[in-house]
């Protein structure tokens, strides 16, 4: 059993996302500067979404409407070492403005269109693979709306 971690890539629309947030880690030294999908450990006798929702809260203060679970090749999700797995979420904020209230010190929306800076921002390694798949799952250049796909 791996440490579970969960994350939120919390994005400015769920039904069509052009932007992604991202937080910058204040600690601890080793990870300090980094970027990554804020979150972090959940608690005894949490759900995922459960302690997802509370971290969001205590970092960013934010509320949360969780979309779409971008999955990992593990039960426990995406591998980050040893110890720790993480599954991540698509999100979107329902209340609150982001805000680096604890374990942060930057925060940004980034433009999530191809050759964006999402990919040059020095982000912890273990995300590299997910932010692949979150790309993987955004609409193409050519989907079609929720309206279009209705009236088809
Ligand atoms: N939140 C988050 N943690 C990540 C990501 N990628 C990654 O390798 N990690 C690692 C860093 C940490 O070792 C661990 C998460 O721990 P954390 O320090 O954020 O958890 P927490 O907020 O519950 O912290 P604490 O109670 O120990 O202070 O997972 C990511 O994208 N987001």
């Amino acid at each position: 059993m791996l440490l579970q971690i969960v994350g939120a890539a919390v994005v400015d629309s769920l039904e069509l996302p052009t932007r992604l947030l991202v937080a910058r880690r204040s600690s601890p030294p080793q990870l300090a500067g980094l970027w990554e999908f804020p979150g972090g450990k959940v608690e005894a006798g949490e759900s995922c979404e459960e302690a997802l929702h509370r971290e969001l809260d205590e970092e960013l203060g934010v509320a949360l409407r969780l979309g779409g679970e971008i999955e990992g090749p593990g039960e426990q999700g995406w591998p980050l070492n040893g110890r720790a797995a993480m599954r991540v979420w698509f999100a979107e904020v329902t209340d609150g403005r982001p805000t680096a209230l604890q374990d942060h010190d930057d925060l940004r929306w980034v433009d999530l269109a191809e050759g964006g800076a999402v990919e040059d921002l020095p982000w912890i390694p273990a995300d590299r693979p997910i932010l692949t798949a979150l790309r993987s799952l955004l609409p193409g250049p050519g989907a079609e709306s929720p309206d279009q796909k209705r009236e088809a």
